[in-house]
C-alpha cells in the first residue's frame, strides 16, 4: 500500500492522560496515561475486562471519557466520533451487515467517508479476500471476518491504526499474515495499536506494550524491558536425594517446589549455587537446569490481581 513521505512525520501519537471511564459503579478505565508513538507495533493487553475496548472507543471518540484526556495528533474528543478519514479502526469483526459483499460493504464505507473508490480493490487485494469480494458476507468464516475488518481499518490509509483483538479467529498462515502487515505499517511510519488477551499471540507482534488490568495501568514498556522485569529465574532439579536437597536449599534461602515428575522447581537461587551445594552436601544430581518463566506466565503474574474471572471462580 502507498504511503509516502507526503502524509508527513507528526501527528501521530495517540496520548492518554489520567482517562477515566464509568458505567455507574463500574470503573472500566480508571486513570490511564500513556503514550503510543508511530514506528512500532504496540501490543495492548490485558484479561478480558480489564477495558481494553472502552480506551479504544475513546480513543475514537465512540465514548466520551469520564474524566482525563486522549488525544490523537494531539486533538483531544470534541463529541464527534473520528471517522474513517481520521483513524483506521478494527472494533468487532462481527459488526457487519451480512446480507452485503465484502466489495458492496468495503464501497458504502469509502463513499460515505469521501475516499477514494479506487481503495476498495486495493484493500480487498492486501488482506486476500479479492476473490471472494462478491460473496455474501453472513457466508464467512471468522478468520474472513477478521481479515474484513482489517480491510475496513485500511481503507483510509490513515497514519494512525486501532486493531481490537485482531487475532481472534485466525488460523496459523492468517495470524503470520497479519503479523507481517502490522510490522510493514508500522515500518512506514505509523502508529498501530492492536489489543490482545494473549500474550504469546502479543509476543511475535509487538515491540512496545501497554499492559492493563481492571482499568489501571500495570506497565507501559518494550517486549524487552516488560521480559526483563516480569520474568524470574527458576532452575528445574533432579536428584534421588529430594528431600535432603531440599532441606539444605531452603536452609541457604531458597524456595523449593516438589513437582509431580519427581523433579524439584527451584526459585531465589542460580543453577551454580545449587551445584555447588548439593556438591559440598554429596547430594547426586541428575539434571541440573535453569529455566525463564515464558512471558505468558510473566504477564499471568502481573495480571493475576485483576482477572475478574478466573479457572475455578463458582460463578
Ligand atoms: N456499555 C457498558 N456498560 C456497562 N459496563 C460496561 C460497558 N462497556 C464495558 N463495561 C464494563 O467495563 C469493563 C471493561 O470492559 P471492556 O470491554 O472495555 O474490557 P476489555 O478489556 O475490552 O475486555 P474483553 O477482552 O473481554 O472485551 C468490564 O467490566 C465491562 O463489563
Amino acid at each position: 500500500m502507498p504511503y509516502g513521505p507526503g502524509h508527513g512525520t507528526v501527528g501521530r501519537v495517540i496520548d492518554a492522560n489520567d482517562l477515566t471511564k464509568r458505567y455507574g459503579a463500574t470503573t472500566a478505565v480508571d486513570r490511564l496515561t500513556f503514550t503510543v508513538r508511530p514506528g512500532h507495533v504496540t501490543g495492548f493487553l490485558g484479561p478480558n475486562g480489564a477495558g481494553k475496548s472502552t480506551t479504544l472507543r475513546m480513543i475514537l471518540g465512540l465514548n466520551e471519557p469520564s474524566g482525563g484526556t486522549v488525544t490523537v495528533d494531539g486533538r483531544p474528543f470534541r463529541g464527534r466520533p473520528r471517522g474513517l478519514r481520521h483513524v483506521g479502526a478494527l472494533l468487532d469483526a462481527h459488526d457487519v451487515h451480512g446480507g452485503r459483499s465484502a466489495r458492496s460493504h468495503l464501497s458504502a464505507l469509502a463513499h460515505s467517508n469521501g475516499l477514494p473508490r479506487r481503495r476498495v480493490g486495493e484493500v480487498l487485494e492486501e488482506v486476500g479476500l479479492a476473490t471472494v469480494a462478491r460473496r455474501r458476507i453472513e457466508g464467512f468464516s471468522l478468520g474472513m471476518k477478521q481479515r474484513l475488518g482489517i480491510a475496513t481499518a485500511l481503507l483510509g490509509d490513515l497514519p494512525v491504526l486501532l486493531f481490537d483483538e485482531p487475532l481472534n479467529g485466525l488460523d496459523p498462515e492468517g495470524v503470520l499474515w497479519v503479523r507481517g502487515l502490522f510490522r510493514r505499517l508500522a515500518a512506514e511510519g505509523r502508529t498501530v495499536l492492536v489489543s490482545s488477551h494473549l500474550m504469546r499471540e502479543m509476543e511475535h507482534t509487538a515491540q512496545q506494550l501497554i499492559v492493563i488490568g481492571r482499568g489501571e495501568l500495570i506497565a507501559a514498556e518494550s517486549l524487552a524491558e516488560f521480559a526483563a522485569r516480569g520474568t524470574r529465574l527458576t532452575v528445574t532439579v533432579r536428584t534421588p536425594e529430594a528431600a535432603r536437597l531440599m532441606s539444605v536449599l531452603a536452609e541457604e534461602g531458597a524456595a523449593v517446589r516438589g513437582e509431580s515428575d519427581g523433579s524439584c522447581t527451584v526459585t531465589g537461587m542460580g543453577a551454580d549455587r545449587i551445584g555447588e551445594l548439593a556438591f559440598r552436601n554429596r547430594v547426586l544430581l541428575h539434571e541440573l537446569s535453569p529455566r525463564s518463566a515464558s512471558l505468558e506466565e510473566a504477564f499471568m503474574g502481573l495480571t493475576a490481581d485483576s482477572v475478574e474471572y478466573s479457572a475455578g471462580d463458582a460463578r
